[in-house]
């Protein structure tokens, strides 16, 4: 899996452009999102989205948190409505900043795994439930992002982001492999 992980443009991270980074980040409203993926030996559960938001893409369960709530107990109601499901030993892994361009909010995105589950997947209203191998994720059919975080994801690593994109598409990135997920929260020129 490392290799996969090395051949990503975006995990070569220069100070250079983390620093870009951290400056298109700074001072910027935040929108707080969680992403849960639950990892089952070689195994992985995704949704596609069937409205609003990355219709049509597949991708972890999650949203956003709202108030009142932590962001891992947002990540869990998240998955709870969205795959029918309770997580038991989900755990923080990444943290991603996107940026849309002409979009003022950047999205502050949580990145969560669990590999241990309450209930059965079952289709909600706004995503379906399918199992994929770990080597057959749907890359071309999920957010440009991922194919670059999930083989870090899967190898048991931490990881923190920021990718700027024109409509679905990366125009430009940096991503970081981190020691642990207290690093992977200190994202790029977010302020807390
Ligand atoms: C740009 N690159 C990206 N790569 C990977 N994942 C991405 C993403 N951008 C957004 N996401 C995830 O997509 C979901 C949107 O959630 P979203 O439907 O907006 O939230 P929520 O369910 O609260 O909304 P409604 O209740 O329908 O308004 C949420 O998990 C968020 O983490």
């Amino acid at each position: 899996m490392a290799a996969v992980t090395s051949a990503s443009p975006f995990a070569r991270a220069s100070p250079k452009m983390i620093d870009a980074a951290a400056a298109a980040a700074s001072g910027r409203p935040l929108k707080l999102l969680t992403l849960l993926l639950v990892v089952q030996g070689d195994r992985v559960l995704l949704g596609m989205k069937k409205r609003g938001f990355g219709m049509g893409k597949y991708n972890g369960y999650g949203g956003k948190v709202e108030a009142g709530e932590t962001v891992l107990e947002g990540a869990l109601r998240e998955l709870h409505e969205e795959a029918g499901i309770k997580a038991t030993d989900a755990t923080p892994r990444g943290r991603m900043l996107f940026e849309f361009r002409g979009e003022e909010t950047v999205m502050d995105v949580r990145v969560f795994s669990a590999s241990a589950f309450e209930g059965e997947p079952t289709e909600s209203e706004e995503m379906t439930t399918e199992w994929f191998g770990v080597d057959k994720l749907p890359f071309d059919r999920m957010w440009a992002d991922d194919r670059h975080w999930f083989p870090i994801l899967l190898d048991g690593g931490f990881f923190r982001g920021y990718f700027e994109f024109e409509k679905d598409k990366i125009v430009d990135g940096v991503l970081e492999r981190t020691a642990d997920a207290d690093t992977a929260l200190k994202a790029f020129g977010a302020s807390k």
